[in-house]
Parts: C-alpha cells; structure tokens; sequence
C-alpha cells in the first residue's frame, strides 16, 4: 500500500505509523499490519480491481490466519483498501470451463480458509467497505461481527447462477441470521442492501465511510480487552463446533458433489451467461 494510504488509513484514526509494524512484506494480494500497542491485526485485502479470490489471495489470506494464530495476535480487523468494494466473491474464471482437478483444488483451498477464518482464537471483525457478494459475504459470515459501508450490497447469488450452494455455506448464512431468513435468501439468490442486511442481522452495523468502519470495527474489538483470551477462544470453538466438525465429516464428499454439479452443461451456460451480464452491464 502506498505511504499515502498508509497515512489516511491510520492518522484517520490517531494511530502512528510508528505504532504498526508490517507483518508480512512479501504478501502480493493483502497488506497486513500489527498495531503494537493493542495487538490487533489489520489484514487488508488489495487484489485490483475488485478483490476476486483467486488462488493467490486465498492462500495468502490462510497464510496469515495461520501467522497470526502463532503470534498470538488479540483481535483482527478483516476490509479492503477499496472504497468501492469490499470482496467480490470467488474468482468466476476459477469456475468456467474448468479442469475438474483444478477446480476441486481451488474449492478445497477456499473450504479450507473459511475453517480456518471460522475457527480462529482471536476476535475477528470485518470492515467491509463497499460491495460483499458470494465469496465476499461468507468471508464476512466466517467473521464475528461485520460492519458494512452505506450504499453497498451483499448476499450469496448461487441460485441465481444456477449452482446449489455447498452445505457449509448454508450452515453458515442459517447460523447467522437464522432457519427462515437464511432459506428465503438463498433460495431467491438475493443480494440485500445495507439497510435490508441489518434488519436481518446479516450485518451488524452501518458505516459512513471506510474510516468509520474501520473505527467501528477497532470499538467492537476493544470491548473484548478485559475479557481473558483462552477463555474467550474456548467459548468461541464450542459455539463455531457444529458447523466446523460437519465440515470435517462431509467436507470431501460435498466438494466431489458440488465439482461435478459445476461441470454440468447446464451449469456452465448458466455462468457463462452470468459472467457475459457482469461484463456487459451498465456500470454505476
Ligand atoms: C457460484 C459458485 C458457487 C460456489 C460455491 C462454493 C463455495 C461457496 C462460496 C459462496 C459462493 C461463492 C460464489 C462466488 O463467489 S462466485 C462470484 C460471485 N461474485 C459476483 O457475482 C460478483 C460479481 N461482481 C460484481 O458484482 C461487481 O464486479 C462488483 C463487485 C459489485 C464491483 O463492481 P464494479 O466496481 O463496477 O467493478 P466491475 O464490475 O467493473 O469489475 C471489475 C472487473 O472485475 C471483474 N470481476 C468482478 N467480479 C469478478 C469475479 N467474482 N470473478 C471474476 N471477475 C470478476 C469484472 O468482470 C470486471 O472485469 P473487466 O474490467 O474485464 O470487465
């Protein structure tokens, strides 16, 4: 990132650039900065244009959890130095056409980071500063508490691509705005703005702009500094344990059910249309 994000980023908030060190300089797709004095992680996704995860930003993202588990960090602040978007879901360029060993590997890596994310000690938040869809959303979803930019839209569109969704991921959305909710919204595909997501739960809070969710994302994290972390990390792994240890038992067999459901003609028209309307339509 440049000194001059760097600098909006932090000043914004009283935070020094003396106070953060950078965790890792070798990463391409995330900038990923330790406040020193707190310990929270600010894990900041930067794959122009849009932050698709592709192979590269997902195993940089499961690189780091990995990292940050070891250094015992005390919470982390998941967002985008994109105002516009936060996450732009799976790279579907992973998905059309496929090699069927490719896309197995990709969807496994992917499966793989969201236990991860879902299953970390350390409080997680994620600041999501614009646009969250598919992949964007269950990054989201894997975070404890989400605070989304006004203005921006985020849901899973799978049945609108023609693609059942994976069980996990529906586990996922139903833990976290319930039975009834969930099965409206993915079986339509919906995509909610910002207002409609809060009223669900999806999101928990509204931000004006980047700062003020990056802000309150570091509020939520706060409350969380008196509390002891083994404590707190063992309470998180009993409630997160359903949705883990089933991904654990049917995990494989999903992925080989939903690899063979993408190779289907069908499904691959369905997404080649998709991409064509995303290529095609009327920017805003
Ligand atoms: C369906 C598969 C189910 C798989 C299930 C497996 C696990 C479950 C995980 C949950 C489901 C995940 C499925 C996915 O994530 S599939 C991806 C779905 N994502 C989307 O549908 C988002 C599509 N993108 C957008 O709506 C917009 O790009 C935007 C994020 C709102 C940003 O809009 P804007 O700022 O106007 O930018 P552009 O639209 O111009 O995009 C710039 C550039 O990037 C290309 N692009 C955008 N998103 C993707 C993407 N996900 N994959 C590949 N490429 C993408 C876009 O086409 C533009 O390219 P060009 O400049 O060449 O036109």
């Amino acid at each position: 990132m440049s000194t001059y994000k760097y600098a909006t980023l932090f000043l914004a908030r009283n935070i020094s650039v003396n106070q953060t060190r950078t965790f890792f300089s070798n990463l391409k797709c995330l900038d990923v900065t330790i406040n020193r004095e707190n310990g929270v992680a600010y894990v900041l996704m930067k794959h122009p244009p849009v932050n698709t995860l592709n192979m590269q930003l997902i195993s940089e993202l499961s690189l780091t959890l990995s990292n940050l588990e070891k250094s015992k960090c005390q919470g982390m602040i998941l967002s985008s130095i994109f105002d516009k978007v936060f996450c732009s879901g799976l790279d579907l360029n992973e998905l059309l056409k496929p090699k069927p060993e490719r896309v197995k590997g990709y969807f496994s890596t992917f499966q793989e980071l969201v236990i991860q994310l879902y299953g970390s000690s350390f409080p997680t938040v994620a600041a999501m500063t614009g646009h969250s869809p598919a992949g964007g959303c269950v990054l989201g979803m894997c975070c404890e508490y989400r605070v989304m930019k006004k203005n921006s839209q985020i849901g899973i569109p799978g049945s609108r691509m023609g693609i059942a969704l994976p069980r996990y991921i529906v586990n996922l959305m139903s833990s976290t705005i319930g039975l009834r909710n969930a099965e409206l919204m993915l079986t339509k595909g919906k995509i909610l703005n910002t207002d409609e997501a809060l009223k669900v739960g999806l999101i928990d809070e509204i931000a004006n702009d980047r700062t003020d969710a990056i802000r309150k994302a570091e509020d939520f994290l706060k409350e969380y500094e008196m509390i002891a972390p083994l404590a707190r990390g063992i309470t998180k792994r009993i409630i997160r344990r359903s949705i883990i240890e089933d991904v654990k038992m049917n995990g494989a067999a999903d992925l080989e059910n939903f690899v063979s459901v993408i190779m289907l003609p069908e499904v691959q028209e369905k997404l080649d249309m998709y991409m064509y309307n995303l290529k095609n339509r009327k920017r805003d």
